[in-house]
């Protein structure tokens, strides 16, 4: 079963996942592909929207959220999506340098944010605008090493068969660092709980 709605608060998501990336690089077109399975030519690009993403993922039932932020620049307003989100899409089209450039900061911004080196994807999109290519693969490989995360090239106009891939994979990767961090948190709270009942057996022996 696959299904996304706009947001209507239930059940907490398993993930939360912010798309974020200069204007025009096809964050929209890449969450309604995603979504849909869909390239819509036509839709309001200063529309911003969470979507709640519910499907059968590893074989269990996950839900999603996903928050296609707008193209305008607003800080304190995106600082807040940074906040709310667990892991990040980062996108660039690879037909546009700047945006390209700007991934690097961004990603800087997000970890200084979130007080941690964020989990994320970086994907180059458009790469059927092969013909007015700026950025190559290689350049996005090594800026994927360098934020130590996946890398994706695609189009969302264009097949896009490996974008749920690409959102998948940040699930999965925010998913084990949260069990990672719950499993940390028993094992320090069950030292404290040792820790009382050690002074405690000490107090009734002296
Ligand atoms: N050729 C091509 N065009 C694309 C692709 N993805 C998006 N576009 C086009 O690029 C333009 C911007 O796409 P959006 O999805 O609105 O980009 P965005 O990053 O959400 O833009 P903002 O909301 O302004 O930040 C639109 O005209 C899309 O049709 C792609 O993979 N290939």
């Amino acid at each position: 079963m696959m299904t996304s709605v706009a947001v209507g608060k239930t059940k907490s998501a398993d993930s939360k996942i912010c798309v974020l990336g200069n204007p025009g690089v096809g964050k929209s077109a890449l969450v309604v592909r995603f979504l849909t399975n869909r390239f819509i030519w036509e839709y309001d690009p200063t529309l911003e929207r969470v979507y709640r993403h519910q499907t059968l993922l590893d074989e269990e039932p996950t839900l999603m959220e996903i928050l296609d932020t707008a193209g305008y620049d607003d800080s304190i307003h995106q600082e807040g999506n940074i906040r709310w989100a667990e892991g990040y899409i980062l996108v660039y089209a690879i037909n546009d340098r700047l945006s390209f450039e700007a991934v690097a900061t961004l990603k800087q911004h997000l970890d200084q944010v979130k007080k941690t080196s964020v989990q994320c994807v970086l994907v180059g999109n458009k790469v059927d605008l092969l013909h007015e290519r700026r950025v190559t693969t290689d350049e996005g490989e090594l800026l994927a090493q360098e934020m130590a995360c996946a890398f994706f090239e695609t189009s969302a106009s264009d097949g896009g068969e490996d974008i749920p891939e690409l959102f998948y994979e940040l699930h999965r990767d925010i998913k084990r660092r949260k069990m990672a961090e719950c499993k940390g948190r028993r094992r320090s709270s069950a030292q404290q709980v040792k820790h009382v009942l050690n002074r405690m057996l000490n107090k009734i022996g002296s």
